[in-house]
């Protein structure tokens, strides 16, 4: 049985409570999910927002800042002055002159991911109410990609309800963040996902590349370009558990697998699931949790320096406080 992030997280039992900074601190699901989180002694939290605002919303839920629970307004914050410096040097070459620059850091994702890149916040979570190209765009602007990353794409942790005789957990890639990805880029996806399924899901990769054919049933450029990612998986990275190109049910389910796949050591069995792009990703993911009854927990970016996460809008305080194990524990594994 999968753990859950949470579940995870307490067995690493790391040796410090790290700080995480939310940069949604007025919307109650994350205060929530916040609060959860500091309860269950995984971590202290940074709300940022407007004082008077983030505060009703603690007052709201029977709780306040103080130890532990700390509130930034980065339009007063004695850090945001350091914040708009560091952003100028990082974007003056972009064109980003001083104001812009304090305009920039005075907004609460860009001061969120200040805090991490300064070293104050070990991630960040975000997107309950900000868009995915939002949170995104200032996780790559500010934070940055890590040394050994092409570039940065985004997945979902999907766990299946207890009712589900064939659920198993798995993981969703590029539900969030690359629109149309190369053939090139698929296969830096399907690889990066797999480092983060063994990290988080605690498996051994099984990586389906995903379309609307299964070995060659149809015929079309959308397709080929799976068929390119998965030959370039199988000649880079041999030691990769990799098959494709599958439709889904071949990937999920194992008498079809045997049948459109035979003799597959993945079709049937697959726990990392490659999109070919981010409609088929994101409409995907949506299914599987609103008419399957998954508990998605993303999108979680894999590629940047140091972490920082977004959220659906649509999020529930669980989800913040999954998400919040998710970023401790991508700490834990760099
Ligand atoms: C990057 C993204 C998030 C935003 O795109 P955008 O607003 O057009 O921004 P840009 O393309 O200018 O990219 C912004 C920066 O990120 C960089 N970037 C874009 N995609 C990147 C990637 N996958 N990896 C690394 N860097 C990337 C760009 O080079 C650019 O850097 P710069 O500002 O230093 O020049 C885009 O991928 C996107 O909109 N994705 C879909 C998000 C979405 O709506 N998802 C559905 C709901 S989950
Ligand atoms: C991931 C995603 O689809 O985000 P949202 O629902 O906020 O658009």
């Amino acid at each position: 049985m999968t753990q859950l992030p949470i579940e995870l997280l307490r067995s690493c039992a790391p040796a410090n409570r790290p700080t995480i900074a939310l940069s949604e601190g007025s919307d109650p699901r994350i205060v929530a999910g916040a609060l959860a989180a500091h309860q269950a002694e995984l971590a202290d939290i940074i709300l940022i927002g407007a004082v008077a605002e983030v505060e009703a919303t603690l007052q709201a839920q029977g709780a306040s800042a103080g130890p532990g629970i700390a509130v930034h307004d980065p339009a007063t914050a004695d850090l945001t002055e350091e914040f708009a410096s560091r952003y100028h040097e990082l974007r003056k070459h972009k064109g980003v002159d001083e104001a812009k620059a304090r305009a920039a850091a005075e907004t609460p994702l860009v001061y969120a991911a200040m805090l991490v890149r300064s070293g104050r916040a070990l991630g960040t979570v975000g997107g309950a109410v900000h868009t995915t190209g939002d949170v995104v765009r200032t996780a790559i602007q500010v934070i940055g990609m890590a040394p050994d990353a092409a570039m940065v794409s985004s997945f979902f942790l999907m766990y299946p309800p207890a009712s589900a005789d064939n659920g198993r957990a798995m993981l969703y890639s590029d539900c969030g963040l690359v629109i149309d990805p190369s053939a090139k880029e698929l296969a830096g996806i399907a690889t990066a996902s797999a480092v983060s399924a063994r990290a988080l899901l605690q498996v051994k990769p099984k990586i389906a590349m995903l379309s609307f054919s299964t070995k060659g049933s149809a015929r079309h450029p959308a397709v080929d370009k799976v068929i390119e990612a998965t030959n370039a998986l199988r000649t880079d990275h041999p030691d990769l558990n990799v098959d494709g190109e599958l439709q889904f049910d071949a990937a999920f389910v194992p008498s079809v697998g045997e049948r459109k796949s035979p003799g597959s050591a993945v079709a049937g069995q697959a726990n990392v699931m490659i999109f070919p792009n981010l409609d088929a990703g994101n409409i995907g993911y949506k299914i599987t949790q609103r008419i399957g009854g998954y508990a998605a927990i993303g999108p979680v970016m894999q590629g940047l320096a140091q972490p920082a996460n977004d959220l659906s809008r649509g999020c529930i305080a669980e989800d913040v406080t999954q998400m919040i194990a998710v970023t401790i524990l991508q700490a834990l594994n760099k």
